[in-house]
């Protein structure tokens, strides 16, 4: 596994401007995710450190040797599209085998053999090795498309919504699989997900894009508690952040030149001896958690409760916002950073 730089890297499409000086490091073993909205850049990212698209400007290099004009074949990259991509005809067997009986590999039949066996466990396919690529269920033959990037060692894996056609509960399998092989194999990934909890839960960093401009890098945790901007505190949070005029909600402790803030739905808490009325006007039970639309005088805002509350459409509580929970945003939308809002939060949190 190597390190992947890319450096003041452009890339237009006619009138387009798809990438913009983009500067971004993922680091040997690391597991970074591009996050972003429809049109950001993040594919074109990914199909730029590939070599399936040039630069028109800056550099790519790939453990510390610039592939910049370097072929897509040349590189040692391996790509996990959104849709499976195996050879019909085949077995599953032989589809995980292929990568590794390129003749450039010259891998014995042993090993090439034992890698197969070791990746179809790990993705919990051993016992379909024999089937065709088609007798297979469209969970079943993703799984073939990552076994057939995870039986190489590249210098790094992309991953283009690798997850996006599962459905939910073999979604959440491969995701808990997929980081645990990161980790076991130190491989370095480069993913792309519109998935929020996805990115959270397998990231080492998060990156987020805007109009092909890197805004923010940084840990999950970082990127939420302390997001730069609105359009970053938006990307994060389900229910999504909400953002209010300055003043409202009863939060006053804020600093100079606070525009809006920004409120996470677990920092509303409710049945609050001073607090605001409000009336639920929807109530959703998840379970662990219940998510709670409320309407506090003109404005309607998202909570998030632990457990099964007993509260029910219709029912008036009261609210308050989180002491010193609430985020700062300027007239430009960039967060503003006070030290004594910080040490607040984290006394609320009693991190
Ligand atoms: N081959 C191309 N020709 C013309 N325009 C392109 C091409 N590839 C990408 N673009 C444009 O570049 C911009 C970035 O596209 P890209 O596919 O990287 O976005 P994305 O963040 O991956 O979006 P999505 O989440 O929809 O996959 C978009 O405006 C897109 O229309």
């Amino acid at each position: 596994m190597a390190e992947v730089r890319l450096e003041g890297v452009g890339k237009r499409f006619g009138e387009t401007q798809a990438i913009a000086g983009l500067d971004l490091t993922v680091g040997d073993g690391e597991f970074v995710v591009l996050l972003g909205p429809t049109g950001a850049g993040k594919t074109t990212t990914l199909r730029l450190v590939a070599g399936l698209e040039r630069p028109d400007e800056g550099r790519v290099a790939i453990g510390g040797q610039d592939v910049t004009g370097v072929a897509p074949a040349e590189r040692d990259v391996c790509f996990v599209f959104q849709q499976y991509s195996l050879y019909p005809h085949y077995s599953v067997y032989d589809n995980l085998a292929f990568p590794l009986r390129a003749p450039a590999r010259r891998l014995p039949a042993g090993e090439i053999d034992k890698r197969v066996r070791e990746v179809a466990e790990l993705l919990r396919i051993g016992g379909k090795l024999k089937n065709r690529a088609t007798h297979l269920s469209g969970g079943e033959m993703q799984r073939v498309a990552i076994g057939r990037a995870l039986v190489r060692r590249p210098a790094i894996y992309l991953m283009d919504e690798p997850l996006s056609s599962l459905d939910a509960k073999l979604r959440e399998d491969l995701r808990i699989e997929l980081k645990r092989i990161q980790r076991d194999l130190g491989a370095t990934v480069l993913y792309v997900t519109h998935d929020q909890l996805e990115a959270m839960t397998l990231a080492d960093r998060i990156g987020v894009l805007a109009e092909g401009r890197l805004v923010q890098i940084g840990t999950p945790r970082a990127v939420y508690e302390r997001p730069d901007s609105l359009y970053v505190a938006r990307r994060l949070g389900s229910p999504q952040i909400t953002v209010l005029p300055a003043g409202s909600l009863g939060v006053t402790r804020l600093p100079p030149g606070t525009d809006r803030i920004g409120v996470r739905a677990e920092d509303l808490l409710l049945h609050q001896p001073g607090g605001l009325e409000a009336e639920a006007l929807t109530v959703e039970h998840l379970g662990v958690e219940t998510v709670v639309l409320l309407r506090v005088g003109e404005l309607q805002v998202h909570a998030l409760l632990g457990g099964q509350a007993p509260l029910q459409a219709g029912e008036r509580t009261t609210v308050a916002v989180r002491p010193g929970a609430a985020l700062a945003f300027d007239a430009e939308g960039r967060r503003i950073e006070t030290r004594g809002n910080d040490e607040t939060r984290e006394a609320a949190y009693g991190t």
